[in-house]
């Protein structure tokens, strides 16, 4: 298999670097693959002690430079944020689902996903502050796409029926309305079929200290 790369000069905007994955996107996805490995392994007691004394020597490999800055926030095209070290959506955080979000001709975000075991709360479903935060991230966009970009200050859930992983899954979210700082957006998990699953509704606060130019500072 041939893997091509983006090149070592490209710069960690997706779109500077095309399609094409970035060294650090595959570590990020390898991650993802052992982190699921590790939840569900069933190797013998010996073997998980050698893994672990090689994991190990490869952290300390990834200690030898570490960066001195966070990832950069940029907006993509559409104007959805976007930042490699996310939570939710970084494409270098192996935290991360990642979500890939988009948004539709009406305004609407628009993310598919699918929920791992390792997402797991209740027995065979989602914990329900995983759903909380990729609800969190949805309305944000839906926010920040239609220009007031903000931090969450309230998040109201509504779980109605158990979220299942491994099963195709959609986040959509809308923006509501701004009065001053403050913006609204509404949003929900649902089944493709559109059953909802958990709704969300959130208010987001543009912080004073952005609106008097010191953004990114905190
Ligand atoms: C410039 C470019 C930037 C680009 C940027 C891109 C961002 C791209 C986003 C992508 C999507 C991310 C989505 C995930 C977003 C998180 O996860 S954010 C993390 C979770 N949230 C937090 O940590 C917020 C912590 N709280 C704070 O930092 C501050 O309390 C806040 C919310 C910024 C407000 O501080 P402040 O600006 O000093 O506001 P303040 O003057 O006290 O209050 C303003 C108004 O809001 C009300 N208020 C304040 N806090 C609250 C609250 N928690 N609940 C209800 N009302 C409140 C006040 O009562 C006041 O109301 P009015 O009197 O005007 O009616």
């Amino acid at each position: 298999m041939t893997i091509e790369l983006a090149s070592a000069g490209d710069t960690e905007d997706p779109a500077a670097a095309g399609d094409r994955p970035s060294a650090l996107d595959l570590l990020t996805q390898q991650v993802r693959d052992l982190v699921d490995a590790v939840v569900l392994t069933g190797v013998p007691q010996d073997e998980l002690v050698e893994i672990t004394a090689e994991l190990a020597a490869l952290t300390d490999r990834l200690r030898a430079l570490r960066r001195t800055s966070r990832h950069p926030l940029a907006f993509d095209p559409e104007g959805v944020p976007r930042h490699a070290g996310n939570a939710v959506t970084g494409s270098a955080n192996p935290y991360a689902l990642p979500l890939v979000s988009r948004v539709t001709s009406d305004g609407t975000i628009r993310a598919e996903l699918s929920f791992r075991q390792i997402h797991e709360g209740p027995p065979t479903s989602v914990h329900g502050g995983v759903s909380a935060m990729v609800l969190d991230q949805v309305l944000g966009q839906a926010v920040a796409v239609a220009g007031g970009a903000g931090m969450t200050g309230t998040l109201t859930l509504r779980y109605v029926r158990r979220v299942p992983y491994g099963e195709p899954l959609v986040a959509t979210a809308e923006y509501l309305r701004t009065e001053g700082r403050k913006s609204w957006a509404e949003g929900r998990i649902a089944l493709p079929d559109g059953t909802p699953l958990v709704e969300a509704t959130g208010l987001f606060i543009t912080p004073r200290l952005w609106t008097e130019g010191t953004a990114g500072s905190q």
